[in-house]
């Protein structure tokens, strides 16, 4: 695998991977890779001929008083691990190097209404750093096929709507999340979890699953299943940041008529911020 850090060796590398008629698939991380991360690559070698990987931790993506400078960082860990699944390029640019005039651009991506919502809400400038560095990365990229976990919902339903509305010349695939066997979805922040917190946290998948059962059985009352599992979950410990039945296309509040729905979660326990989600139903029961 080679490694790359400047926008020009990256785009050398991408014009000889297209000359030589090679189709690219692209996995964005910011590192401190996991099984997840893993899957996405698994998924990506499967849908073209060579994999890009990105290592970034995104300064734009953070607000103010977010884990910019603790958010743990192993680039040699990472490297090994993507070099022996089969990586064929590794891209670990700098801030200066995505950012040379600094955070303050006078150009952004955004995608208002759903950015918005959910996770939008306790992180307003999230989703609109997230939007602008895929993006640069996908025009540094120039990927046929790109991967995104399934565990951040909203991002991967953001990225869908941005790559159709600029027409790129992308497909985006969703790889399922990918959980240890408690049920707490893999995360990189699950790092900051003593392991009393780990299991306070599985309450998260806990509330998914029965959500999902109640569904199935023919329960499609939102908002007493909303109150059900905001107790649940504060009964365990965490803080709920939002529990919110959507409309698993558009991303907007589920309705009666909402042909799929998914139900999102956000929570703090202590400090760190979790998120999951579960598709309850994607055709109307
Ligand atoms: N458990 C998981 N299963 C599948 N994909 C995942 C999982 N966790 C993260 N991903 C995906 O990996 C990509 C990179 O995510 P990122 O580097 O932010 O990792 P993370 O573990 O989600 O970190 P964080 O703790 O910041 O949420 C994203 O597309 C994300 O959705
Ligand atoms: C997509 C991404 C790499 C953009 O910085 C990040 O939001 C992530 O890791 O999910
Ligand atoms: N996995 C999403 C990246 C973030 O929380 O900043």
């Amino acid at each position: 695998m080679q490694t790359v850090q400047t926008v020009e060796t990256l785009r050398s590398q991408v014009k000889t991977f297209k000359q030589a008629g090679k189709s690219i698939a692209f996995v964005p991380t910011m590192g401190n890779l996991h099984t997840g991360h893993l899957e996405l690559v698994k998924v990506a070698k499967t849908k073209a001929d060579v994999v890009i990987a990105s290592i970034f931790v995104n300064p734009m993506q953070f607000g103010a008083n977010e884990d910019l400078d603790s958010y743990p960082r192993t680039l040699e860990e990472d490297s090994q691990a993507l070099a022996e699944l089969g990586v064929n390029l590794l891209f670990t640019p700098t801030p200066e190097i995505m950012y040379p005039k600094g955070l303050a651009v006078q150009t952004f991506v955004e995608v208002p209404n759903v950015s918005a919502l959910y996770c939008g809400q306790s992180r307003p400038v999230h989703f609109r750093g997230v939007t602008t560095i895929v993006n640069k990365l996908f025009n540094l990229v120039q990927p046929d096929v790109a991967c995104f976990g399934e565990k951040d919902f909203q991002q991967l339903s953001l990225i869908k709507t941005m790559v159709e509305d600029l027409s790129l010349p992308i497909e985006i695939i969703g790889v399922p999340t990918k959980r240890e066997s408690s049920g707490l979805a893999k995360s990189s922040r699950n790092g900051y979890l003593t392991e009393v917190q780990k299991q306070q946290a599985t309450v998260l998948y806990q509330s998914l699953t029965l959500a999902k059962a109640e569904v199935d059985q023919g329960n499609l009352n939102f908002a007493a299943l909303k109150a059900q599992i905001q107790q649940k979950i504060e009964t365990a410990g965490l803080v709920v940041d939002y529990v919110e039945f959507a409309d698993a296309k558009s991303l907007q509040p589920a309705t009666e008529d909402s042909e799929s729905v998914v139900l999102l979660l956000a929570a703090y326990l202590g400090k760190t911020r979790l998120i999951d989600n579960q598709v309850l139903f994607t055709k109307k029961p």
